[in-house]
């Protein structure tokens, strides 16, 4: 017997947009279903015409319906949305983040829109990755990091505010831009972890020359305009140094947890020390220090410390918080951030990789903020 319309639409349900995570027939993406036979049509609209994901979806509603008794062939036709149909969708799933411009403290251009990370009831636990200076790890540090808590089957948003030195994305091997559904961006994802940059919007070999007040008005979009689905964790690259970012940043996520990536060399540690107490003087929690390049190992298992020793345990001593982890110097870890195979994913048993694993326990476990929010629970 012939499947019905019915059937097929059941079978379609549990089938996810990949980068919007809801059920296409929630999406409203399933336009028509015809059959004849054991032959199925479906119409699928998708959310933009050069959806980066259309085989996966192509994968994923064949794959559903060619599960079902008496289907042999499923062929798919793709529309694309109107654009009434995408202000529907954003207005679903992320509001009007616009209309809240004005109600917080807005500076420069920024709008002063509302974060939602900044609400006392946000789930999301924001840390922001710094350093004294550049070329320490940080960004390889967020990199391994970020895919080290989603393997924990977290929910991980990488925001790359290292605005000169965008480097994420290459990193994490994004191969597209976000896509955009009518104001709402949809962060590209990549081994479990979705991330915004400035990389995106900038022109690869263009530096990038914007003034304190745009820096602080792309955060804001960052963190407002970008369809995060509200993630566990929201990991920041913060630019080198104490700049505007990271002013704005502590205005943006009150909560922030900052960890300080530093080399063993106590010279290195002076100049991370100063980025902690920058974060310290706007509030923010200073909860940890990762150590970078601690050391290398020769083929003989002899660890040589290459940049002196020690540098990582000392800054924590002095800023009174623990030293959550040492990375040894790899190349393997720098060839993975070069080719956009980070090593906590293409060769998680390594050395490095384990490192990462177990930082991201201590921050997952350890250093868990003793308040966590119970949307379970409610005051009547
Ligand atoms: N543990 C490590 N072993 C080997 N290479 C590493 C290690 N950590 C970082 N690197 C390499 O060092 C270089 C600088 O690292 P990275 O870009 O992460 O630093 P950064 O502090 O973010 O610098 P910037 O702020 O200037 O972007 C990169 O080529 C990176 O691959």
């Amino acid at each position: 017997m012939a499947v019905t319309e019915t059937q097929i639409i059941e079978a379609l349900r549990p089938v996810e947009d990949p980068e919007l995570r809801r059920s296409v027939v929630d999406l409203d993406m399933v336009r028509s279903v015809g059959v004849e036979g054991s032959r199925v049509v479906v119409e699928i609209a998708l959310t933009t015409e050069r959806h980066p994901l259309r085989h996966v979806i192509d994968e994923r509603v064949t794959g559903a319906l060619e599960a079902l008794d008496g289907v042999d062939h499923v062929s798919i036709d793709f529309a694309v949305m109107s654009d009434e149909d995408r202000a529907r969708i954003r207005q679903s799933l992320h509001g009007n983040p616009a209309a809240s411009a004005g109600s917080q403290q807005g500076h420069g251009h920024a709008e002063g829109r509302r974060v939602p990370f900044a609400d006392a009831g946000s789930r999301t636990r924001a840390l922001m990755i710094a350093s004294g200076k550049g070329g320490v790890g940080k960004s390889s540090v967020t990199a391994n990091l970020s895919i080290a808590l989603a393997n924990r089957g977290h929910k991980v948003a990488v925001v790359d505010a290292d605005v000169w030195g965008f480097s994420i994305p290459r990193m994490l091997g994004v191969d597209h831009p976000p896509t955009v559904i009518d104001s709402m961006l949809v962060p590209p994802e990549v081994h479990g972890v979705r991330c915004i940059s400035m990389g995106f919007f900038a022109e690869e070999d263009q530096p990038v020359i914007w003034r304190g007040p745009m820096l602080h008005k792309a955060l804001e979009q960052f963190l407002t305009d970008v369809f995060w689905d509200e993630p566990d964790f929201l990991v920041v690259d913060l630019p080198p140094g104490t700049g505007d970012i990271s002013l704005s940043l502590a205005q943006f996520l009150p909560r922030g947890e900052v960890y300080v990536v530093t080399t063993p060399q106590p010279a290195a540690q002076r100049v991370a020390q100063r980025a902690a107490f920058m974060s310290q003087r706007v509030q923010l929690d200073v909860k940890g220090v990762i150590e970078n390049m601690s050391w290398f190992t020769g083929d003989d298992g002899t660890r040589y410390e290459l940049f002196g020793a020690g540098g990582g345990a000392e800054l924590a001593t002095r800023l009174g918080v623990p030293l959550i982890g040492q990375v040894p110097l790899v190349p393997e870890l720098r060839e993975g951030s070069d080719a956009g195979r980070p090593i906590v994913a293409v060769d998680p048993d390594s050395e490095a990789a384990q490192v990462f694993a177990a930082m991201a326990e201590t921050i997952d476990v350890s250093l868990a903020p003793t308040r966590r929010h119970h949307p379970e629970l409610k005051i009547i």
